[in-house]
């Protein structure tokens, strides 16, 4: 994929409320407007990267785009699980991603447990990439120290 690392930010906004309630794994959703400016080829699927609130730490992530089939969006989304633990909620706030690699093609599953544990499975899996020395580099990228103000798509 010739955009990857790609680097977006944008403020985190509500989705379905199902990520944290019905799979215990919350994902910051993007607004529309970030969905809609991916480049091309970066198509549905599950990928892992570098994720920071605001200003924050970078922490590693996955993040999920696409329809979720095993629920059956009608709207294309990108949503972010962040590899670590908040204390609140940080609804409004700027998220900014750096997408690093590609796991897996977006499935359906035929049980809600079985879609949970892919998506651990996910989270093991990036944990274990972001460690390579490539991967590793870009959480130290500029992209993350220059101010969080603005709303931005690309590179
Ligand atoms: C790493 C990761 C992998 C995912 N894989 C799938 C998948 O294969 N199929 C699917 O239907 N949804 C998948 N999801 C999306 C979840 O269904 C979605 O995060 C959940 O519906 C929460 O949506 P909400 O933010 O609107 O509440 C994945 C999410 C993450 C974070
Ligand atoms: N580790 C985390 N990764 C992503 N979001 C988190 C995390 N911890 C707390 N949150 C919060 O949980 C929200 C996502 O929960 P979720 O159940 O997916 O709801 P929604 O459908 O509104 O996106 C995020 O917008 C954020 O405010
Ligand atoms: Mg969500």
């Amino acid at each position: 994929m010739r955009s990857l690392p790609y680097f977006c930010r944008g403020q985190v906004v509500r989705g379905f409320g199902r990520g944290s309630k019905q799979l215990g794994i919350p994902t910051a959703n993007f607004p529309d407007q970030v969905v809609d400016n991916l480049p091309a080829d970066v198509s549905t699927g599950i990928y892992y990267g570098w994720a920071s609130v605001g200003s924050g730490d970078v922490h590693k992530m996955v993040v999920s785009i696409g329809w979720n089939p095993y629920y059956k969006n009608m709207k294309k989304s990108m949503e972010t699980h962040i590899i670590h633990t908040f204390e609140e909620d940080f609804y409004g706030e700027i998220l900014s991603v750096a997408i690093v690699g590609y796991l897996r093609p977006e499935k359906n599953f035929d049980s809600l447990e079985s879609l949970i544990s892919a998506i651990q499975g996910d989270i093991e899996e990036a944990k274990k990439r972001l460690d390579l020395p490539e991967y590793l580099k870009l959480k130290d990228d500029n992209f993350f120290q220059v101010p969080k103000s603005k709303i931005m798509n690309g590179h």
